[in-house]
C-alpha cells in the first residue's frame, strides 16, 4: 500500500471538451460516412477537441451485416478502395482539428490462402483513433465479444462471425494525456478499465450499442461503475435508436465524471452531447477518496486465475 503522502502526476494536462456524436447509421455506407462527417463538424463547432463516434457507425449493427460492410485496414494505411471509412475518418479529424475516436467498423483481415486457393478471412469489430492532423494513433479490436442469450428477450452471438482482438488500447493524445478505447461489451469487464486507469488514463471511452433489454438496466450503471471504480471520466457513445433497423440501439450516449455524476446524457434520437473534462476533478476525487493508495494488491492475486 502506498503512503498517504504519495504524490501522483496529473493525468489530464489541460481541460478539454469531449463530444459524443449519436446518430443512426443506415444501410448506405456512403451516406453514413457523410452523416458522420457532418456530425463531427457540428461537434467540433461546440469547441470539442475529442470527438467520439458510435459502434458500427458505417453500417447497421448485426452479424448478418459484418462481412458485407467489412473493410481491410492492413497493410496500414489502407488504400481508399480497401477502406473508404479509414480515409473518411482521417479527413474528419484533420478537417476539424480534433482527436477522433472513430467509433468502430467491421474489419476484414485476410490471411494465407488454403489448399483450394481461398483466402483465410477473419472479421473484427475495430476502432480507429486519429490525431488532429489526420494521422492514425491507434487501432483497437473489440476484445470481449457480445455473446449473450436472455430467453425471450435477446440472443446475440458476435463470435459466430467475429474474432476477438488480443490487446488493449491505451492511446496517448499528446495535448491532453492518455485515454483508453474499448468497445461496448468491454465495459462489462472492470479489469480492463482498472488497468487503463492504473496506466494513467484520464478517460475511458467506449463506442457502444446496447439494446432495449440491457440498455435501461446496465448502460448508465456500467458507465458510472467504471467511473467510480477508477475515478476517471467515462464516455459511452451509441447509435441513435432506429426502430426500423434489425437491432434497436439504446442510445443515451453519455459522459460521467470521476465521482460518477452523469454530466450529460442524450435521449434516443440523434444528438451531439458535449462535456468538459477537468483534471482537477480527477485529483479532487482521488484526494477525497484515496482508493489508488489504499488498494491491497497483496490480497488480489486470485483475480486472474
Ligand atoms: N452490443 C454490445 O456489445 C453489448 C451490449 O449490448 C450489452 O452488453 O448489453
Amino acid at each position: 500500500m502506498a503512503s498517504s503522502t504519495t504524490t501522483h502526476p496529473p493525468v489530464l494536462k489541460q481541460p478539454v471538451k469531449l463530444a459524443c456524436v449519436q446518430f443512426a447509421p443506415g444501410p448506405d455506407k456512403e451516406a453514413n460516412l457523410a452523416r458522420a462527417a457532418a456530425k463531427v463538424r457540428e461537434a467540433a463547432a461546440t469547441g470539442a477537441k475529442i470527438v467520439v463516434l458510435p459502434e458500427c457507425f458505417n453500417s447497421p449493427y448485426g452479424c448478418d451485416h459484418f462481412p458485407s460492410y467489412a473493410e481491410r485496414l492492413l497493410p496500414s494505411p489502407p488504400s481508399p478502395e480497401q477502406s473508404p471509412s479509414f480515409r473518411a475518418l482521417a479527413a474528419m479529424a484533420r478537417d476539424n482539428g480534433v482527436y477522433l475516436i472513430g467509433g468502430s467498423i467491421p474489419e476484414l483481415a485476410v490471411g494465407a490462402k488454403d489448399g483450394n486457393g481461398d483466402e483465410d478471412k477473419t472479421y473484427y469489430n475495430t476502432s480507429l483513433t486519429f490525431s488532429p492532423a489526420g494521422a492514425l494513433l491507434a487501432t483497437y479490436r473489440k476484445v470481449h465479444l457480445f455473446d449473450i442469450s436472455i430467453p425471450g428477450k435477446i440472443t446475440f452471438r458476435e463470435s459466430d462471425v467475429l474474432s476477438p482482438g488480443s490487446s488493449l488500447a491505451i492511446v496517448d493524445l499528446p495535448d491532453y494525456g492518455r485515454v483508453a478505447v474499448a468497445i461496448c461489451y468491454d465495459v462489462r469487464f472492470p479489469e480492463m478499465a482498472m488497468i487503463a486507469a492504473r496506466r494513467g488514463c484520464f478517460a475511458l471511452v467506449y463506442p457502444g450499442a446496447f439494446n432495449l433489454t440491457t440498455g435501461p438496466l446496465h448502460w448508465q450503471l456500467l458507465a458510472r461503475a467504471r467511473a467510480v471504480d477508477n475515478q476517471v471520466y467515462v464516455a459511452l457513445c451509441s447509435p441513435a435508436r432506429d426502430m426500423s433497423a434489425g437491432y434497436h440501439a439504446w442510445g443515451h450516449s453519455l459522459v460521467v465524471d470521476p465521482m460518477a455524476q452523469v454530466l450529460v446524457e442524450a435521449g434516443e434520437e440523434e444528438e451531439v452531447v458535449v462535456a468538459e473534462l477537468d483534471g482537477n476533478k480527477i485529483e479532487e476525487a482521488r484526494k477525497g477518496i484515496p482508493l489508488r493508495d489504499q488498494r491491497r494488491f497483496d490480497l488480489y492475486a486470485d483475480v486472474s486465475r
